[in-house]
């Protein structure tokens, strides 16, 4: 058998394994899992299949589920997902899908399931894409309590899924008054796209630290909290740092807030690529103790991160409802931290990449009867460029289903208050 071909599946089962059985996120495992392997292709091709069956787990259950008589172990329910995904959705033929699974399972000890994987992959690979008809593939690719918490919410958890279906493209902040690399287009202010596919260290100007990767949705909260030139600011949870990049940027004198010492290593690197300066501080911002009050905070909060399901896809398999409370918790402590750090007049902007009202739309109505700050409410004047965002109390909510004609855009709540 092809080498690559045998290390980029073994890749994506052994990552597969750590996020579907142990809840472990998809970046933190592909961290340790790559630097095992040097090929490049190997790694790209991995990713590729990994996010495949991640965005089209319930359709790949729903295909398999039928052709079984009883639950195989869960690393071989692992197997049969990657030789599905790779026959119905990645157009491997038919041989390399089929050969490379039963293979797989027989290197990591499932030789007892061989004769199951080979006939599972074989009536999968004599429908093709016949299995699909039926199937209700928005409703299957969305866990239960997200559709219905989207739903009731006031979302359109079918517009949601079918986010699932596309490959994202690659979204670009370029430091101002510097020109974007070639092919991409220009969304606003700074923030421009590329398409899908484009790698980000193959473009001119990355050595030399010109722009970095933000999604547009994931740039607004900086851009709306309009920092002026010389204003101290507090970026409370700031790594890996592309919100302190853009503050910086504004021209803020930026304190960057980060309590994770590995992510504070990175917000490092990603300032020193940038040749941008901001203090760092290690800490929990809760507990921050700094000499003065700041003009303006942003609290980019801990939270679920269901928002971003587009490009992390394992969110919608690792996040559990019962976590929700607990991250609603910290955000209001540091909420309450953030209160004590500002000075009268200065500005706080709460963000949070959760489509999950209670760490979005509820912690903003928790903000706004608070007796020490007033709402700061955001305009189309403030975002024009996205007046689909804006909603009645004047918060920006965006969705991945919106501008789905340019690629879409990750799921942003945002509200800004200023303090009495
Ligand atoms: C949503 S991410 C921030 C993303 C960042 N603002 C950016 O744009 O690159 C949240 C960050 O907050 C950090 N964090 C979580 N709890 C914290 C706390 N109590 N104090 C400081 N940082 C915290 C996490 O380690 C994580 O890096």
């Amino acid at each position: 058998m092809n080498k690559e071909k045998d290390d980029t599946r073994q890749i994506a089962f052994e990552a597969l394994c750590q996020v579907l059985e142990r809840n472990r996120s998809l970046d933190a495992v592909l961290d340790l899992l790559l630097s095992r392997h040097a090929d490049s292709r190997d790694k790209a091709a991995a990713y590729r299949l990994i996010v495949c069956c991640l965005r089209q787990k319930g359709v790949l259950e729903a295909i398999i589920e039928p052709l079984l008589r009883r639950a195989p172990p869960q690393p071989v329910s692992v197997i049969l997902l990657l030789g599905v995904a790779q026959i119905i959705f990645l157009e491997t033929p038919r041989h390399a899908a089929i050969n490379t699974t039963v293979n797989l399972a027989r290197k990591n000890g499932f030789s007892g399931f061989t004769g199951l994987v080979n006939a599972v992959l074989r009536k999968v690979a004599d429908q093709g894409k016949e299995c699909l008809e039926g199937l209700d593939q928005e409703r299957l690719n969305l866990p239960t309590w997200l559709w219905q918490e989207w739903d009731k919410a006031g979302f359109n958890p079918r517009q949601l899924a079918q986010c699932l279906n596309y490959e994202v493209p690659l979204d670009l902040s370029v430091k101002s008054g510097l020109s974007a690399p070639q092919g991409g287009v220009l969304l606003c202010a700074d923030s421009y796209r590329y398409p899908v596919g484009t790698k980000v260290n193959n473009l001119s100007g990355f050595e030399e630290g010109q722009f970095w990767v933000q999604d547009v949705a994931a740039s607004l909260p900086a851009f709306l909290l309009q920092v002026k030139q010389g204003e101290k600011v507090a970026d409370l949870c700031a790594a890996p740092g592309g919100k302190t990049a853009q503050l910086v940027m504004a021209g803020g004198q930026v304190v960057a807030v980060e309590k994770d010492p590995k992510r504070i290593k990175r917000l490092k690197e990603n300032l020193d690529r940038l040749q941008l300066k901001a203090e760092i501080v290690q800490s929990d911002a809760a507990q921050l103790q700094y000499k003065e009050e700041f003009d303006a905070i942003l609290l980019d909060a801990p939270c679920s991160a269901t928002g971003i399901f587009r490009r992390h896809p394992d969110v919608l398999h690792i996040k559990k409802p019962k976590e929700i409370s607990g991250l609603v918790n910290v955000q209001r402590q540091l909420i309450q931290a953030a209160l004590r750090y500002l000075k009268p007049g200065g500005r706080l902007m709460y963000s949070v990449c959760s489509l999950q009202p209670a760490e979005a739309e509820e912690q903003a109505r928790y903000m706004s009867s608070l007796p020490e700050i007033l709402p700061l409410p955001l305009t189309v004047e403030d975002i024009p460029f996205l007046p689909e965002s804006i909603i009645k109390e004047g918060w920006v909510r965006t969705l991945p289903s919106m501008w789905s004609e340019k690629g879409g855009l990750d799921g942003f709540f945002m509200a800004r208050f200023v303090k009495k």
